[in-house]
């Protein structure tokens, strides 16, 4: 009986928990859907019956007519912004209110949580200036040979399959060069994934992106009781792939120092930052706008706002400690490269002096780079082939292009080459349209904020979310938006539609900085296999795609099969 009245007391205590904020929206004057107790709105996506692009979606549509809504994530209330005006405002205009995503961190007993997704204020500031040039168009051009090494080897291991016309699950096998590029790139380690579906990297990167893994119980408790994440002290990432990730790195950091190799990828250029060589090649213009867009969190930031930051991001490894040293006091530059105008260092060389960057630090990073790039990679691809397999006459005229730019280059893929060729520039656009990687941007009001042309006032920690995939699906900006047409992304097209309604890797100064290098991989990867290659639908071929509802990144479920035949003429 005791237990029955216990029992009841903690189900009321719940039902009390889960629902006394359900009038939130409401009180605020904001347009909102009815939440459910438990789920907020997001039920379907919590039970795996919709994918995140797909139940979001539904609440785009629900909240048609209106510029923006309230929502329920379980509990925590959310808005959806759905005008691209309002959606520029909080990822560029009004980017000091919204610069964080609102991902709880620990970096004291995580270490692989001080990387620059999660990052908040100014300790993301330091970093994402820090990392930047190692992202610009002159690291590509280095970068470039490993992922043509990467995509060569791609088509050699193919080609056997194609020969024989055989079926292949292309998500699989793309997932493995994707694996075998990033490996290469970000850690400097040839995992050969491709040869090799057991490999060490492969298997670790499948533990991360898992349906039921540590990543989505990380986000369970996240979203409803963040407390509890630094409680039982949950990591992002469990400790056998924290620690397979930070052994990788300090075991090729050690045997690198060891034999003096230097080798021309991402982890070279981080080890150039922790000897402190400035790695700028940063190209000045793209150098001025982004401050521009981000130096506010310097102004803006009072006093108590900044030590707490600090504080939350204090380490045991002293990362982020932003300190007066002798080369800014006065604003005066002595740090041997002369002071500049006004007195003022460039950004960049300042930004160096406070990011420690060690072995953790490191690791954080290229864990980032390998998360964030394989499986976007993966997918994009595989996407793209599926849609060229059922579009032949765009498939046929890619590689009509293909050809062309090459007899120019003495049928060498070089970068020059693969930048020439613009309508795989609009095929890739067009893929990524239809299926963007993550379906939603997130951000986080960092400090109250009155929607503009209301007086509806967003209290500090509302979450924002910017639904990318019903943008890119609404008639409004693009007709008939459930068909491939890559003549969208033509100028003249482009220019027609209105800004903030295409925004595959983000948007301001927190847009994917792996953009590039995204697009590097994936469009080198399709040119050599459109090149020599035939793809058609086959038996196993699933038409219309059956999307996984228990998987972050966009992926369908069952592999994505396509058969390949060699190119029919040369
Ligand atoms: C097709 C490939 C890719 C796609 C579609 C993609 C997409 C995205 C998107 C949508 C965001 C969020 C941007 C925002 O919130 O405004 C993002 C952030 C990010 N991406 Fe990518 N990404 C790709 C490849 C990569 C690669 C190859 C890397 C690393 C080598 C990478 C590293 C990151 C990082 C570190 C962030 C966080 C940036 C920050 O907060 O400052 N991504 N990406």
């Amino acid at each position: 009986m005791e237990l029955l009245v216990v029992i009841g007391v903690l189900l009321a205590w719940l039902y009390y928990y889960f629902t006394a904020n359900f009038n939130y929206w409401k009180e605020k004057g904001v347009p909102y859907l009815k939440p459910v107790p438990f789920f907020g709105n997001l039920m379907d996506i919590g039970l795996h019956r919709k994918t995140q692009a797909e139940g979001f979606r539904d609440i785009y549509k629900k909240l048609e007519g209106h510029m923006f809504g309230g929502i329920f994530q379980t509990r925590i209330p959310m808005i959806m912004f759905r005008d691209p005006e309002l959606i520029k405002h909080v990822l560029i205009k009004d980017f000091s209110h919204f610069h964080d995503r609102g991902m709880p961190h620990d970096v004291d007993n995580d270490p692989i949580s001080a990387n620059l997704v999660i990052l908040e204020g100014k300790a993301w500031k330091n970093l994402r200036l820090t990392l930047n040039p190692a992202f610009n168009s002159s690291k590509m051009r280095i970068l470039y040979h490993l992922v043509k090494e990467c995509a060569e080897d791609l088509c050699k291991y193919l080609d056997p399959y194609a020969q024989k016309g055989e079926m292949v699950d292309l998500r699989d096998v793309l997932a493995r060069y994707a694996t075998d590029n990033i490996s290469s790139c970000a850690f400097g380690v040839k995992s050969n994934s491709l040869r090799n579906p057991h490999s060490k990297f492969r298997e670790m990167g499948e533990k991360i992106i898992a349906p039921g893994s540590w990543t989505n119980m990380h986000r369970l408790f996240r979203y409803t009781v963040p407390g509890l994440l630094k409680f039982f002290n949950i990591k992002s990432f469990s400790n056998e792939v924290t620690d397979f990730f930070v052994n990788v790195v300090k075991e090729t950091l050690d045997y690198r120092e060891e034999n003096n190799i230097e080798r021309k990828d991402f982890l070279n250029l981080l080890i150039q930052l922790k000897k402190k060589i400035d790695i700028n090649q940063f190209d000045e213009f793209e150098d001025k706008i982004f401050n521009e867009d981000i130096q506010h969190l310097d102004e803006d930031d009072d006093e108590e706002e900044q030590s707490k930051i600090l504080s939350e991001n204090k380490t045991s490894i002293n990362n982020f400690q932003l300190k007066e040293n002798e080369h800014t006091k006065n604003g005066n530059v002595t740090n041997g490269h002369g002071p500049t105008e006004n007195g003022k260092v460039s950004s960049r060389k300042k930004w160096l002096d406070y990011v420690v960057f060690d072995e953790n630090m490191i690791a954080a990073q290229v864990c980032v780079f390998f998360l964030g790039g394989f499986e976007t990679a993966a997918t994009s691809m595989s996407f793209c082939l599926y849609e060229l397999a059922q579009n032949k006459d765009v498939q046929r005229r890619l590689r009509e292009e293909i050809d062309l730019v090459l007899k120019e280059h003495k049928g060498v893929f070089t970068y020059n080459a693969l930048e020439q060729m613009e309508y795989l520039d609009h095929v890739v656009a067009e893929t990524l349209r239809m299926y963007p990687s993550l379906p939603n941007l997130i951000r986080t009001c960092t400090k109250p904020y009155t929607i503009p042309g209301t007086n509806v006032l967003l209290e500090k920690g509302t979450p924002v979310i910017i639904p990318i995939y019903s943008i890119h699906r609404d008639p409004l900006y693009f007709s008939d938006p459930d068909r491939f047409d890559p003549e969208r992304f033509t100028e003249y097209n482009k220019e027609k539609r209105p800004q903030y309604t295409y925004m595959p890797f983000g948007e301001g100064p927190r847009i994917c900085i792996g953009l590039r290098f995204g697009l590097m991989q994936v469009k080198l990867g399709l040119a050599v296999l459109v090149h020599r290659f035939e793809f058609d639908l086959c038996e196993k071929s699933k038409v219309p795609l059956i999307m996984d509802p228990k998987k972050f990144v966009m992926n369908t479920i069952g592999g994505l099969w396509l058969r390949m035949t060699p190119r029919k003429v040369k």
